[in-house]
């Protein structure tokens, strides 16, 4: 859609979370806004910026880049949940008096040059803006990376807490010991006997759905790695969602047709403008945003093999593994005999810098059948005719790349959002199988001939086929999302 036309023109300032699988969305809806007639300006911090020289029609600000507290993040780097945990609250902490003497310069130069800023549009992460907006007086849209169905579980935590869906795992064990998918396993074997020990009231069947949100099964909750409604983690969620329900308006990347009974809810519990508009990488070529350069040195292979028989593989930009679980990786890929084109970024196994960590004799063992690379360009491998499966963490960027190709996946989510998309694609779309009981080399081989080569691998092929043309069809002239940008623009220019 391009709504360019002969409006004035109108200014809009983003300011995305600076990490890969915020800032490919943000800068994905700043190209689509921008195609829609409005000028961009992209605030963002030093560590990890996005290179600016691929966006030569935005003006990109940086903002607290002499800060010394923020620019210890740099030393942080990106390698896993607890450096964005650590990151998001820093940046939240410190942004305040940045960002408003940012946007004050800016309003005031706006004025002069006859070009107005109508709105703020952030990552919803960011609830320090709200305050900062409201005392400009200026309208904040609030942009949400993953899907409705996880916003609502996240704003349901306090109370999914008081119904003992988190204290069950946490008052057994020490976090810090023992892995939640060890507590897992361990609870689910052994609930009678604390039952009958007493050393809990009311043990819930982790196999159980969850009664309030069927979609999910209780385990599904401790596999978010939050510990209650105290946990810090837990904190900045429920912050996120107060500044939400303050915000003029959200921005999802997702389509009406894959979350319906979600989106009443959110029209119910949060009853401000939603614009479903997504998926956001669909309107443009695959976008320039990769903080990683990718490796390209693998497409003339990848061209070589049959359609659909090999497996991509990636964990997204910030999991890390145990040396153990990787173990059970490679060798459960090796023994499943299938193709495939491992995405392992440096740091990913934790003590290791790259590979070193295979079994011995791996790469003789799989020979031609297996490229390993530190980063690929995703978008493009999905879309390629000879990828046939996705083995993912269930990001929500990997997960709607994975739906618009019509690419079947198999989740093995890590933490946050990841176990309910992975949920979410295995028992409300089936378009995927999740691996849920850990990493287990034999269930792993059986699981990607599954998903690759079995009689199964059919249907849900099909099926993700399927889905593949509804997200085609929301985004064409009068669909979903195609009509609800259009609103989405309007609502901005009323502003
Ligand atoms: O080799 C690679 C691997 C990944 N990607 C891209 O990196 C992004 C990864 O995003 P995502 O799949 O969402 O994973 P994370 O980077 O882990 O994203 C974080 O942010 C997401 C959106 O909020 C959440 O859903 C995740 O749980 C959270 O970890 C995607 O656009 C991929 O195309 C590449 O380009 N090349």
């Amino acid at each position: 859609m391009d709504n360019s036309g002969c409006r004035r023109r109108q200014r809009l300032v983003l300011f995305p979370i600076p990490f890969q699988g915020h800032i490919n969305p943000m800068l994905q809806l700043a190209n689509i806004l921008h195609s829609n007639g409005f000028s961009i300006t992209i605030i963002h911090t030093n560590f990890n910026s996005a290179y600016t020289s691929n966006y030569p029609h935005f003006t990109f600000r940086p903002i607290l880049d002499n800060d010394p507290k923020v620019n210890n993040l740099s030393k942080l780097g990106s390698r896993g949940a607890g450096d964005i945990l650590s990151g998001v609250v820093l940046l939240n902490q410190y942004g305040e008096e940045s960002l408003r003497q940012e946007l004050d310069q800016m309003l005031m130069a706006s004025k002069q040059e006859q070009e107005p800023i109508v709105c703020l549009i952030t990552d919803a992460l960011w609830y320090f803006t709200q305050s900062v907006a409201d005392s400009l007086k200026l309208p904040r849209i609030v942009l949400r990376t993953s899907s409705l169905l996880c916003f609502l579980v996240f704003a349901s935590v306090p109370f999914l807490d008081d119904q003992g869906y988190f204290k069950q795992v946490n008052s057994l064990f020490d976090e810090e010991i023992i892995d939640s998918d060890l507590k897992n396993i361990i609870l689910a074997s052994d609930k009678n006997k604390f039952k009958k020990t007493g050393s809990v009231k009311s043990v819930k069947d982790l196999e159980e759905r969850v009664l309030e949100i069927p979609v999910l099964k209780v385990k599904d909750i401790s596999k978010m790695k939050i510990k209650g409604q105290t946990d810090p983690s837990a904190k900045i969620l429920a912050k996120m969602v107060t500044q939400t329900k303050a915000s003029s308006g959200i921005i999802w990347n997702s389509f009406k047709e894959l979350e319906e009974p979600e989106l009443e809810k959110i029209h119910k519990e949060f009853p401000i403008p939603s614009f479903l508009i997504g998926p956001f990488h669909k309107y443009f070529p695959a976008s320039f945003s990769s903080l990683l350069e990718p490796d390209r040195s693998f497409i003339t292979w990848l061209d070589e093999q049959a359609p659909n028989s090999v497996l991509y593989i990636s964990f997204g930009s910030a999991s890390q593994m145990e040396k153990q679980d990787f173990m059970e990786v490679a060798n459960g890929l090796a023994n499943s005999k299938q193709k495939f084109l491992w995405v392992m970024r440096e740091g990913f196994v934790k003590g290791s810098e790259w590979v070193e960590g295979l079994p011995d004799g791996f790469l003789d063992l799989v020979g031609e059948r297996g490229r390993i690379v530190k980063w690929a360009p995703q978008q493009e491998v999905l879309a390629h005719r000879s990828t046939g499966g996705f083995w993912t963490h269930s990001g929500w960027n990997s997960t709607l790349e994975s739906i618009c190709e019509g690419v079947p996946m198999i989740c093995s989510p890590f933490w946050g959002d990841q176990p309910l998309n992975a949920r979410f694609v295995s028992d409300v779309l089936k378009v995927g199988v999740y691996l849920e009981n850990g990493w287990e080399r034999e269930e792993i081989a059986g699981t990607i001939r599954r998903v690759m080569v079995e009689e199964e691998s059919e249907d849900i092929r099909e099926r993700a086929m399927c889905l593949k043309e509804k997200v085609n069809v929301s985004l064409m002239k009068g669909g979903s999302s195609y009509e609800s940008l259009g609103s989405l623009v309007g609502y901005i220019s009323s502003l």
